[in-house]
């Protein structure tokens, strides 16, 4: 069984993505595509990177905006057939569930508070308390609109399972391998730390694809995963 590991393919070209997508295949479940790539390539890059890989696509696209708009753009990206597909919870309850409805075979997946935030941070933006507070009210929103899976820190993720049960698949960015630089992520922890807390799918970046052999580091997470149990429970994504 693959690693549940989602390799985030931030790569600055198409040929560069698709010799990463091509390289941690083999050791992990999903790729994930952002921003970076589907504003420069469109649906073009999903093919590419799908290609001869056995890998689910994640589609982190992270839609915030009003309920039409937002249908609009999930119904347009759903043809695609990603695994999951990233919508704000900030957007609110109405936006939420105008892209359960336009994507009824996505996953939609509700970004709670950036990784890359910390208190402080959170607060210059005007929401008030830690932000696992913030965390909680967001994914018990987004789940009510009917979100299937939750996007935060591993920090959150035992609390929130607590919250949401078992159904709901928990998304953890902000992972790092002991010792690997943290770069603009604020709430980390690191891939062992992240599964023990309850995560299903790791997002993991640039300790892979900066790596000089991508391929070997994903395989080096994979196996750590395993060593910690990955694979032995019944949940898969
Ligand atoms: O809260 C979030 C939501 C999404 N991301 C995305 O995950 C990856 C993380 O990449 P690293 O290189 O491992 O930091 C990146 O694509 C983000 O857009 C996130 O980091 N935090």
């Amino acid at each position: 069984m693959a690693a549940p590991i989602a390799v985030a393919i931030d790569a600055p070209d198409i040929e560069t993505a698709a010799r990463w997508a091509s390289a941690v295949a083999p050791h992990v479940s999903t790729v994930k595509v952002g921003l970076e790539l589907y504003l420069r390539y469109g649906p073009d890059v999903i093919t590419t990177i799908r290609g001869g890989n056995r890998v689910s696509l994640f589609l982190d696209l992270k839609l915030h905006d009003i309920p039409a708009t937002v249908s609009g753009a999930a119904r347009a990206v759903a043809r695609l057939r990603p695994s999951l597909l990233t919508v704000h919870a900030a957007g609110g309850a109405d936006m939420i569930r105008a892209a359960v409805d336009a994507a009824p075979e996505t996953r939609i997946a509700a970004v709670t508070v950036l990784t890359s935030l910390d208190d402080a941070a959170l607060e210059r933006t005007g929401v008030r308390g830690p932000a696992s507070d913030a965390v909680r009210r967001l994914a018990v929103l987004a789940v009510e609109a009917g979100a299937r899976a939750l996007v935060c820190s591993p920090h959150e993720v035992a609390s929130l399972r607590a919250e949401v049960g078992p159904d709901i698949t928990m998304i953890t960015p902000g992972v790092r391998p002991a010792g690997a630089d943290r770069g603009d992520q604020a709430r980390v922890a690191t891939p062992e730390e992240a599964l023990a807390a309850g995560a299903d799918l790791l997002v993991v970046g640039r300790p892979i694809t900066r790596a000089a052999d991508p391929g070997a580091a994903a395989a080096s997470i994979a196996a750590a995963l395993r060593r910690a149990g990955a694979g032995t429970g019944t949940r898969s994504v």
